[in-house]
């Protein structure tokens, strides 16, 4: 018997990108997706429900009950970084407490849980690369709630795998590329911070190795990132030579480094910035020990995929 797979959060970016995965390899699994309320136009993919809203948690409960999964995927979560300071009680539910309703439900009907999780549950304020069991210090609330969502499952007993990542990114918006694609293209000058540090994250990436995690029936947390580490700004200055290369006709904006407090202060009219850590590099020595291989650098997969982004 096919054992049955619940994808939560089907029309994000790790969403989408996992079910073009998923569908290229053979699983013992199906899948079924369930997503927000918008109906995915033309998508030759899995059977999808509209109009859940794990935000809901007894409807949450109601559709765990209905599809009786032996896996639950959950991609799904409240991502904006800045508006979750101020949005703090949506944010919560749905990164923290209908974590802990599926974490729950998973472990009284012997289901398994993957889950995924953030370099933001971190402080920034070590100068190692931060291996699985780094403690936790969120500096923003986005933080804090996934940090939370950690414990639920931990506390659950269920059977789970926990795949933190980072500054993802993929042809679907919003992400720092497709972002910054934009501001090249129609401003003159961007300012980007040069004193936050981090490892950039294909998509594609996150859903070959959590795949390749779950065939293997890991348990635990992994870190699940290429190799080396980069500033925003850095990053930013990648992107803008890779569009100078696609697109030579173009005019682009020129970047200026800026640092975290500075740029706070010059979109405090416009918002509140969320406190960001300032070295969130995560190891990826514990997925590599177990693939008995060097996971590549996060150069290589960039330079690869954006040949195949629409950039706007
Ligand atoms: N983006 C990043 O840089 C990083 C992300 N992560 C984690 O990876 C996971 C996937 O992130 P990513 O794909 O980038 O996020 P996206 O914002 O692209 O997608 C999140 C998905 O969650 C859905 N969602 C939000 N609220 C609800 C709700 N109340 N009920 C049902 N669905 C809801 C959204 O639905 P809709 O589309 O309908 O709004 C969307 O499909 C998240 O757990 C995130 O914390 C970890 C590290 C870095
Ligand atoms: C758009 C922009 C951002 N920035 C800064 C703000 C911030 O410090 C940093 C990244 O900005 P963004 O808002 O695009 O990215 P941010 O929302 O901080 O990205 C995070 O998303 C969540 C979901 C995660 O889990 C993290 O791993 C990380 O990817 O760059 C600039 O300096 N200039 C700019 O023009």
């Amino acid at each position: 018997m096919v054992a049955k797979a619940l994808l939560f959060g089907s029309n994000g970016q790790l969403g989408k990108t996992l079910i073009a995965h998923y569908q290229e390899q053979s699983s013992e699994y199906s899948l079924d997706c369930l997503r927000l309320d918008k109906p995915l136009i033309n998508y030759p993919g899995p059977s999808v429900t509209d109009g859940l809203n794990i935000a809901d948690l007894a409807q949450l409960c109601q559709v765990l009950n209905q599809h009786q999964p032996s896996l639950i995927i959950n991609a799904a979560a409240y991502t904006n970084v800045d508006k979750a300071e101020i949005d703090r009680e949506k944010a919560n539910v749905v990164n923290a407490e209908a974590v802990k309703v599926m974490a729950e439900w998973a472990a009284q009907n012997h289901a398994r849980l993957c889950h995924f999780s953030t370099d933001y549950v971190m402080s920034g304020l070590s100068r190692e690369p931060l291996i699985e069991s780094y403690p936790h210090q969120p500096m923003n609330y986005y933080g804090y709630t996934k940090s939370l969502a950690e414990q639920y499952i931990q506390q659950s007993g269920c059977e789970f795998l926990i795949i933190r990542t980072s500054w993802l990114y993929s042809q679907y918006s919003p992400n720092f590329v497709l972002t910054m694609a934009h501001l090249l293209r129609y401003k003159q000058h961007v300012f980007v911070v040069d004193d936050q540090w981090g490892v950039p994250t294909s998509a594609t990436f996150v859903s070959r190795y959590t795949l390749q995690l779950l065939q293997a029936q890991q348990q635990g947390i992994y870190h699940v990132v290429p190799s080396g580490y980069t500033s925003w700004y850095e990053f930013a200055l990648k992107i803008r030579l890779m569009m100078s290369k696609q697109y030579p006709e173009l005019t682009l904006a020129s970047i200026e480094p800026i640092s975290s407090r500075d740029y706070a202060k010059l979109q405090q009219e416009k918002y509140q910035v969320a406190e960001r850590p300032r070295y969130a590099i995560l190891s990826n020595t514990k997925l590599a020990t177990l693939l008995a291989k060097k996971i590549p650098d996060w150069t290589l997969a960039f330079e690869n995929e954006l040949r195949l982004f629409k950039l706007f």
